[in-house]
């Protein structure tokens, strides 16, 4: 191979930060079992989603988080500039979604949550800690996007009102707590307690259910249906976790419940996908001065 096609097959961080979300994604939605979501077993509690499209959804937002980390290391600062080329970024991914699912919402909260995340990664890559990229992202999603067209009707938007919760928009702004406070140090503990990869994620998503106003499950199950999402994850979590037969158990049951309020803890999952996202963020710091 010739030294200029070698080079021109070294990614760019734009590129290897796009890699980093899709994989986040896929990674979300392959791992099983999850209660009530698109996993390698089936639908869960969609009848409009399965996980080829999931697949198909995640991959063809690839050049709209490349597109978002080039934009940050362009304008090279949080700021109003960033945050509409952002936004502008964030909506045409979504149409692209939209044509790829033929309308059907499989990623929206996802392009929201990694699509800031991606910008700030960029923007931290000397030194991308998962704390200082969330903040990053945070501050970010704290400047208002004028162009952004505000759609009271939307899913979130209703519950939100309905049960004065906050909801997508409110998790980013203050900093991703489920990702920072929840999905990760649960997904160390899980790692570090011998669970095994895909149960440590598994965990890591059912800390974040523990606490999460999931706006998907409020606007299919109601207040009632986010108090037993909230308590069967926490069930499972103190039985043992997904790697305890109790812990199994538990998992089992807050499925069947799930299922039968056709409830589906969708933000919960894209903030497992943020988490694992921020996870594999480490290995982009430049070695330090010194270090062999
Ligand atoms: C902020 C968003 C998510 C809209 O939120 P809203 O609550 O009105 O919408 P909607 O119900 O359609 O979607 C919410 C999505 O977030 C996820 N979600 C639900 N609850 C939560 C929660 N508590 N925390 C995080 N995510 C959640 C769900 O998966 C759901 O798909 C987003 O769609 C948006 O308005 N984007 C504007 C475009 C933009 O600025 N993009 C920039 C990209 S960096
Ligand atoms: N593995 C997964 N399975 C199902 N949903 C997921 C998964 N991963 C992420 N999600 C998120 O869940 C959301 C889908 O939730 P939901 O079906 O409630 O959306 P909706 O189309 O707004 O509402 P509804 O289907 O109730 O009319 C998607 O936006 C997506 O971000």
């Amino acid at each position: 191979m010739s030294a200029l096609i070698a080079r021109q097959a070294q990614p760019t961080l734009a590129e290897r930060l796009a890699d980093l979300a899709v994989q986040a994604l896929i990674d979300e939605a392959d791992l099983s079992p999850k209660p009530g979501l698109v996993d390698r077993r089936g639908n869960g509690a969609h009848d409009d989603l399965h996980l080829g499209l999931m697949h198909a959804s995640a991959h063809a937002l690839w050049p709209t988080f490349k597109a978002m980390a080039e934009a940050a290391q362009q304008l090279g600062e949080v700021g109003q500039p960033l945050r509409e080329t952002l936004g502008q970024l964030g909506r045409d991914g979504e149409a692209d979604m939209l044509r790829v699912t033929h309308g059907v919402n499989t990623h929206r909260g996802a392009i929201w949550a990694l699509g800031l995340l991606s910008a700030a990664a960029a923007l931290e890559a000397d030194a991308p800690d998962a704390r200082g990229v969330a903040a990053t992202a945070a501050a970010l999603a704290r400047l208002s996007d004028p162009a952004a067209p505000h759609n009271p009707h939307s899913h979130g938007a209703q519950v939100c009102r309905t049960y004065g919760v906050l909801g997508a928009r409110e998790q980013a702004q203050h900093g991703f707590p489920a990702v920072i406070e929840q999905g990760l140090p649960q997904l160390l503990v899980s790692r570090r307690g011998g669970a095994g990869e895909q149960n440590a994620r598994l965990d890591a998503l059912l800390a974040i259910m523990t606490e999460l106003s999931d706006t998907c499950v409020l606007h299919r199950a109601g207040l009632d249906g986010l108090t037993r999402m909230q308590q069967g994850a926490r069930a499972v979590l103190a039985a043992g976790g997904c790697a305890s037969l109790a812990g199994r158990r538990q998992l089992r049951a807050l499925e069947g419940e799930m299922l039968s309020l056709r409830a589906s803890p969708g933000g919960a999952a894209d903030l497992l996908a943020a988490t694992l996202f921020l996870d594999r963020l480490a290995p982009f710091a430049p070695a330090p001065t010194g270090s062999n």
